[in-house]
């Protein structure tokens, strides 16, 4: 992701790259990160060392990288977008604690499409709520194999949005195996798929008895990520402290 941030960032005069952080074993440090991302040189290296002149930090890493990250930008009052999944809750507890200092975007998907489709997810269970038979709903995501976490942090983010829906009693069901009896009414399945090169599939099912709805939001490159943290950075730069999400910046 950071290469594909650095690529449309390049193509954005009104942006300036003034660093790209990678962990201080990163073979390819000290590389140019234009080079690296296959666009022109922009003159920044790859580097481990934080910045201390950038308006806007954006994090595409791993939760092992998050605490260093937000440490930093409290620092240095530096605001920041956080596209990071899989975090600790003790790291969300963290993060929130950042915010009442510095600004903050957090969001599973930066995609407009998948923020779009969070919305409808909710419009669509508000409506199914009281169907005659029941409603069932699951959520089946696809990436690609060298995603870390499971299920995606978009699939827990569609899974919450809907249960504020569905009511506090919601389960949240990972995968079936065995003997597992008939399926209960309030809960939410999640099936995460791991198949070659997949940029990021999220299909929410809601069943009912003879008919279903098939939610499907599939990116085909992974830009819409690195386009819509470009954009969550613009936004933030003028922003007072505080926790914002996907939602804020694109006034959904
Ligand atoms: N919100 C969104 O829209 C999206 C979120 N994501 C999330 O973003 C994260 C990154 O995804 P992706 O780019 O595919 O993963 P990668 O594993 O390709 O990239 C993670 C990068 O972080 C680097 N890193 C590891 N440790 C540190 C450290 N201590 N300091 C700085 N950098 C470090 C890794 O380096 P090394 O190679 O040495 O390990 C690697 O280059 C994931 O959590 C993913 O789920 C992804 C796409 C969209
Ligand atoms: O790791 C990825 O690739 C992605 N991760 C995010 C997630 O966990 O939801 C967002 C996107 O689906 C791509």
């Amino acid at each position: 992701m950071g290469r594909r941030v650095v690529a449309l960032a390049s193509e954005d005069k009104t942006l300036q790259l003034v660093a790209a952080i990678e962990n201080d074993q990163h073979p390819l440090l000290g590389q140019d990160a234009g080079d690296l991302a296959g666009v022109e040189t922009m003159d920044v290296p790859l580097s481990s060392k934080w910045p201390n002149d950038a308006d806007v930090v954006i994090d595409f890493s791993l939760p092992e990288a998050i605490d260093r990250c937000i440490e930093k930008c409290e620092l240095h009052e530096t605001a920041l977008v956080v596209a990071t999944t899989g975090m600790t809750d003790a790291q969300v507890e963290r993060l929130n604690e950042a915010s009442e200092s510095i600004p903050i975007v957090w969001a599973p998907s930066m995609s407009l499409a998948v923020n779009l489709s969070m919305k409808l997810a909710q419009q669509i269970t508000e409506k199914l709520l009281d169907v005659p038979g029941g409603l069932d709903i699951e959520i089946i995501e696809r990436h690609h194999r060298y995603k870390a976490d499971a299920p995606s942090g978009t699939a827990l983010k569609f899974g919450d949005l809907i249960a504020e829906k569905l009511g506090d009693d919601t389960k949240h069901v990972h995968g079936r195996e065995g003997h597992t009896g008939q399926r209960t009414r309030n809960e939410i399945g999640y099936h995460a798929v791991r198949v070659g090169d997949n940029p990021g599939e999220h299909t929410i099912v809601f069943g009912m008895l003879g008919e279903r709805i098939e939610l499907n939001v599939a990116a085909s490159s992974r830009d819409c990520y690195a386009a819509g943290a470009l954009a969550a950075a613009k936004w933030l730069s003028d922003k007072p402290e505080g926790m914002y999400d996907m939602f804020d910046v694109l006034e959904m």
